[in-house]
């Protein structure tokens, strides 16, 4: 039997209370509908979709940091959903998270020599000078020094602070790392840089990655698999080169409407104007999720939701438009 996928998410559903409207009424925001998404070993897919799409969220519930309305986990083919804290700790080390704001895994408190052996006082063994020795083998992974170890992390520039946390993240050795927009914050040639940073790991230490992103343009330096988020549903998944070349959904296709392409042959493939009208609410439940703004909605999208549909050249798209075309 070959190996499970290293996280599974199935029909995720994740829900806040929200207040809406002037009178303060309390409905329910979808966060993460019905999601369904896998990593496999040594894969890096990727996450995009707007600000607010519920692509944060589905991380967090990844681990256990968000209560689930329903749906499940699986972290190396084990359900986590309900198991008891104790047993999810130990699978807990096998995924890593590492965020926009690198001070959300730095304390600034805190020497690197002590933010990045942190985790290995928690979870090894390693005696003090095993851990030191632990810590520069890091640093110098992430393309830092051992020079470093005593100073804080507001010496650092933006781009050192994320290798920083990037080494913390990969102390135990995890099989997957779930990375939040990553490089959001940094100029342009630092992303690069932490983008080939990341691709070196999983090059030398096979880990897999959940690369969230509201870039498109980042996404495709790095992702093997895209799946497409929008208000809590994820639209479209796929290989990144089918995505990019040919995306089946209008959503992905304004999406990548809205960055610059710099391969000729995607921009000649009829590319639709920016996202316009309203979005859809997260509070209701029928039709299409983007039926709102969609250019090409029929009747039947603001009714019905679409199932997943198969796409030409791998994936599947949540659309009525594709279903003419399996029909
Ligand atoms: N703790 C919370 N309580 C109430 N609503 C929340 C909470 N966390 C997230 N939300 C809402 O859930 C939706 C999805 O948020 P989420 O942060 O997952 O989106 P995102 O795609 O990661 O966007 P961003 O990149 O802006 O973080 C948003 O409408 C957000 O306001």
């Amino acid at each position: 039997m070959s190996e499970p996928s290293i996280v599974e998410i199935s029909d995720l559903e994740v829900a806040f209370k929200v207040r809406t409207g002037r009178r303060g009424k309390r409905e329910l925001l979808r966060a993460v509908n019905r999601a369904s998404l896998s990593v496999g070993r040594g894969e890096t897919v990727a996450v995009v979709g707007e600000s607010g799409s519920g692509k944060s969220t589905m991380a967090r519930a990844v681990l256990r940091q968000v209560a689930l309305r329903g749906g499940t986990v699986r972290i190396d083919g084990v359900d986590v959903t309900s198991m008891r804290s104790r047993e999810f700790r130990a699978l807990r080390r096998k995924v890593q998270m590492v965020f926009q704001d690198p001070y959300s895994s730095l304390d600034p408190a805190m020497t690197v020599a002590e933010s990045i052996a942190e985790p290995l006082v928690v979870h090894t063994n390693l005696n003090r000078r095993e851990r030191h020795d632990r810590v520069a083998e890091l640093l110098d992974v992430v393309g830092l020094s051992a020079r470093h170890l005593d100073r804080y992390p507001y010496e650092f520039s933006g781009g050192q602070r994320q290798r920083l946390a990037i080494a913390r993240a990969v102390a135990l050795n995890p099989e997957a790392v779930l990375c939040d927009e990553p490089v959001s914050a940094l100029d342009m040639s630092t992303q690069n840089q932490i983008i080939n940073l990341l691709k070196d790991l999983q090059a030398q230490f096979g880990v897999s990655l959940l690369f969230i992103s509201h870039d498109l343009a980042v996404v495709r330096h790095i992702a093997h698999r895209v799946a497409v988020m929008y208000l809590g549903s994820i639209v479209e998944t796929g290989p990144a080169e089918r995505v990019f070349s040919r995306p089946a959904h209008p959503y992905t296709k304004a999406l990548l409407a809205a960055v610059p392409v710099p391969d000729p042959e995607v921009q000649q493939a009829g590319r639709r104007p920016s996202i316009r009208g309203d979005a859809f609410s997260g509070t209701t439940t029928a039709g299409c999720p983007f039926a709102g703004r969609c250019p090409e909605a029929m009747d039947l999208c603001r009714e019905q939701t679409p199932p997943d549909f198969p796409v030409d050249g791998g994936g599947v798209g949540a659309c009525w438009l594709l279903a003419e075309k399996v029909a």
